[in-house]
């Protein structure tokens, strides 16, 4: 079925709608670019994607199926997919991406000119945008997106999270996890650790986090805008000296917020597998995952206590701290990789180091 994706802008790209489909209904969310060459299935899966719509770089897309092991969570959160091409056969018993979309009554949509639609959203910034069905051009979605505007404070966090508290035992020290949207592959580098993991939602109080007698906290990835979650800082504030706490993406997000940091919305985000980070302590510059659209402003940082640990070798902006004297760090990109390059694993070492050192010390004392 033809069909075809309008930005707000009113550019108008042409194309063939697949997975799930619905004639009468348009698609909408914020239109962002990944320029990974593979792990289509675990970016569909991130809750980090929340309400986005995802284009994939990568002209060919589909071409090795798709299989349960590769998704970050138990549903597609993005919104709907763009591609250049999409390879519908299913491949070796894996299933199609095309079925694997419908299953999750997902649409994409094919023949779009990916790159000239990444150049614009380079050029213009991130816009929202929508796909629907038919190629005549539509004037009244056009008015439409102004209700689509009105949804973007949505509290995307509130939709990941969550419902129920759950434990993925271990035998080694308890970190408990607070889920803005979790990848599965962050439960499972803790896991190999030997962490006895607790998940917990995203809105616990610090006293019902605390009765579970963390020996670390891990604050996850996630999708939106940190600065709407302003509870959320309020939780981690209180959390902040008492045990080792890493924060991941969204969570590093949050974890500055919660010193006093600020954040800022990206030009157009970084959403890949190969974007290089310099570790500051060390020298050693990273490949890594990424997939944000909104950063930590460096202004101030030390003042608050906080000291910039990485920066993006490509536009300069900060992409780790750490406080001075507080057992508290975090990273923007994603060490747990899924889909990229592996390069800044060890940090999950140094998160679990610094729980049984500080266990280490209590017990001294
Ligand atoms: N992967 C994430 O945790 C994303 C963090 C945040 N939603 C951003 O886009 O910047």
């Amino acid at each position: 079925m033809k069909g075809q994706l309008i930005l707000e802008d009113g550019s108008v790209y042409k194309g063939n709608l697949f997975g799930a489909v619905n004639p009468s209904e348009a698609v909408t969310g914020e239109v962002v670019f990944n320029t990974s060459m593979t792990g289509y299935q675990e970016i569909l899966t991130d809750p980090s994607y929340a309400g986005q719509i995802v284009t994939l770089t990568f002209p060919l897309v589909g071409n090795y199926g798709t299989s349960p092991v590769f998704s970050e969570s138990d549903k597609i959160w993005a919104k709907a997919l763009i591609v250049k091409e999409n390879y519908m056969t299913e491949n070796n018993g894996f299933k199609a991406l095309n079925e694997f979309l419908k299953d999750h009554k997902v649409t994409g949509i094919s023949g779009i000119d990916t790159r000239s639609l990444t150049r614009h959203i380079r050029s213009c910034g991130t816009m929202r945008g929508y796909i629907k069905a038919g190629s005549e051009y539509d004037c009244d979605v056009l008015r439409e997106h102004q209700d689509i505007k009105a949804k973007d404070d949505e509290n995307l966090v509130a939709q990941v999270t969550t419902r129920k508290i759950y434990r993925l035992p271990g035998k080694g020290p308890r970190v408990v996890v607070m889920d803005f949207g979790v990848k599965k592959d962050i439960l499972r580098q803790l896991q190999i650790k030997g962490a006895d993991v607790v998940v917990v939602s995203a809105f616990s109080e610090a006293r019902d986090i605390f009765s579970l007698n963390p020996d670390g906290i891990l604050l996850s990835n996630g999708p939106g805008d940190p600065a709407h979650v302003p509870g959320i800082v309020a939780t981690i504030k209180k959390l902040l000296g008492r045990v080792p706490i890493f924060g991941i993406c969204l969570g590093h997000q949050l974890l500055a917020l919660a010193f006093g940091a600020e954040t800022y919305k990206l030009k157009f985000g970084h959403r890949g597998a190969n974007h290089p980070v310099m570790d500051l302590e060390t020298g050693k510059t990273y490949m890594t995952s990424q997939n944000h659209g909104y950063a930590v402003k460096e202004k101030d940082l030390r003042r608050l206590g906080l000291v910039v640990t990485h920066k993006n070798l490509n536009d300069g902006t900060v992409e780790g701290l750490r406080h001075r004297y507080l057992p508290a760090f975090s990273v923007q990109f994603h060490p747990e990789a899924s889909p990229g390059p592996q390069d800044s694993g060890e940090l999950f070492e140094e998160f679990y180091d610094m729980i049984i050192k500080k266990k280490h010390e209590e017990q001294v004392i």
